[in-house]
């Protein structure tokens, strides 16, 4: 974190991602004065970082590591689409869901547009405002909270949505909801808590130091003060997905490796077809929404202490992967295709009917995919003895109703996870495409 205030000139074309390979850090950028310098590093990093993924030198999956992916390093906040989508999923997260408390437009735009600021320098690793810490002056709150301060930028990314209820009467955007953007329906089993669920907007919140995602939230949060409030909040210790070839799958509460087929970043066909809204989508929203994407988020808890009770050979068959390797079951390797048809020694398919990844496959589902971004989380214990432990579900998508809904409703309907899990919040946003030096968050469609 550092005083200066950086102008971030990003590579609009590139997808956001680390700007500096080799692991820029904020102690680095302390040592350049001046902002003008600060902006030259930060551009020219993701320049580096542009050259860099396209060439022979990128780690593969088996050597990527905290060195080569560079941890500390700055995200590029502008481009066509938000940072911390494709971006490689970071280790660390808090999501924040609020709701807007003041009934003025013209409040909600300028905080939009002092959030945009903010975000732009906080992830380039400087103070929300300039002179945060200290510069206002013994007599003065302070612009930046502080906790951040000296840390490097830890590949911060913060990404916002809008919720379907920013859309009633309010704000008199009735008129420009996107078809695409509606509440969830009620899913077979769901155990929702209103207070885990729903919200006007949402800021995810993504980076490699805990400290760095909670400070960003935190002073997003309080430049809301008076026109937002929290609705509901949630941090994640570990991601679940792999968002790029060059990282390896991390593992689950479950102790499976989880995301292995997943969208990533290196199949741009992919994410045109499944994740960026296109601007001729009928229900995408129209201009204002092209080059964005739909956010999902289910808080999902996971009964680990019945799970540690399951043996293998069941754990194994409700996944429908073996549990050391990740290979789909009568496969060899974590990425071999599964083969659905192939039948066990005992002639029964060898991955399971209500096998979960059966079930999720898009051979399955009409060839529905989404972008799976989640994050392990452990919340203390329930008071009776249980962890309150699980999955914090986050997945991208062009569109919610052809895509997660009959995706969770198969799941809902078959998935022998269900025994092991139970979905208890919920929530859908439209994340704007990204921004250019000087727009603000959705700008367009405010305009
Ligand atoms: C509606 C979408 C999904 C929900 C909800 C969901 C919950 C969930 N998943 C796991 C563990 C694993 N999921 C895996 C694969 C997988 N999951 C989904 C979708 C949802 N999961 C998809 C689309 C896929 C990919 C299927 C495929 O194409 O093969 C895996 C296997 C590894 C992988 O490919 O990621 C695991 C493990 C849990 C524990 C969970 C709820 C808590
Ligand atoms: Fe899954």
């Amino acid at each position: 974190m550092t005083e200066s205030s950086p102008l971030p000139s990003d590579t609009p074309d590139v997808e956001a991602g680390p700007a500096a390979g080799g692991g820029l850090s904020r102690r680095r950028l302390l040592g350049v004065s001046g902002s003008a310098a600060l902006a030259g590093v930060v551009a020219g990093a993701a320049g580096t970082y542009a050259a860099g993924r396209a060439s022979a030198s990128e780690p593969s999956p088996a050597s990527a590591g905290s060195t080569t992916l560079g941890l500390d390093a700055p995200i590029a906040f502008h481009g066509p689409h938000q940072a911390g989508i494709v971006t490689p999923a970071q280790d660390r997260l808090h999501f924040v869901a609020l709701d807007v408390v003041t009934k003025d437009r013209a409040e909600l735009v300028e905080l939009l547009k002092t959030w945009t600021r903010a975000a732009e320098r906080m992830t380039a690793g400087a103070e929300a405002a300039p002179g945060g810490l200290v510069g206002g002056g013994p007599n003065r709150v302070p612009e930046d909270t502080g906790e951040a301060y000296g840390l490097p930028a830890s590949g911060l990314t913060i990404t916002i949505g809008f919720g379907p209820s920013l859309f009633d009467e309010r704000f008199g955007l009735a008129d420009r909801r996107p078809a695409a953007l509606e509440e969830l329906p009620e899913f077979a089993g769901d155990q929702l808590d209103p207070r885990r669920s729903g919200g006007d907007l949402c800021i995810q919140a993504c980076a490699n130091d805990p400290q760095v995602a909670v400070h960003a939230v935190r002073n997003l949060v309080r430049l809301g003060f008076g026109v937002v409030s929290v609705r509901w909040s949630q941090l994640g210790f570990g991601r679940t997905s792999s968002t790029s070839t060059a990282q390896a799958t991390p593992r689950n509460m479950f102790g499976f490796k989880d995301g292995t087929n997943n969208l990533k970043a290196e199949d741009p066909a992919g994410l045109t077809e499944h994740v960026w809204v296109a601007p001729a989508d009928e229900t995408g929203g129209g201009a204002w929404m092209a080059g964005g994407s739909y956010l999902v988020a289910r808080r999902i808890r996971m009964h680990i202490e019945v799970w540690d009770r399951t043996n293998l050979q069941e754990q194994e068959d409700v996944i429908g992967r073996d549990k050391k390797e990740g290979a789909p079951l009568g496969a060899a390797r974590e990425f071999d295709e599964p083969d659905f048809a192939r039948k066990g020694p005992d002639g029964s398919p060898a991955i399971p009917l209500n096998a979960h990844v059966r079930l999720a496959h898009a051979s399955q589902l009409g060839g529905i995919r989404i972008l799976r971004r989640g994050y392990n989380f452990t919340d203390g214990t329930d008071g009776v003895g249980h962890l309150d432990a699980g999955l914090f579900f986050i997945a991208f998508m062009r569109n919610p109703g052809t895509q997660f809904v009959p995706m969770q409703r198969a799941l809902a309907k078959a998935d022998g996870l269900n025994e092991y899990i139970e979905h208890n919040g919920s929530a859908v946003f439209a994340c704007p495409p990204g921004t250019q030096p000087g727009e603000w968050w959705g700008q367009a469609l405010f305009a």
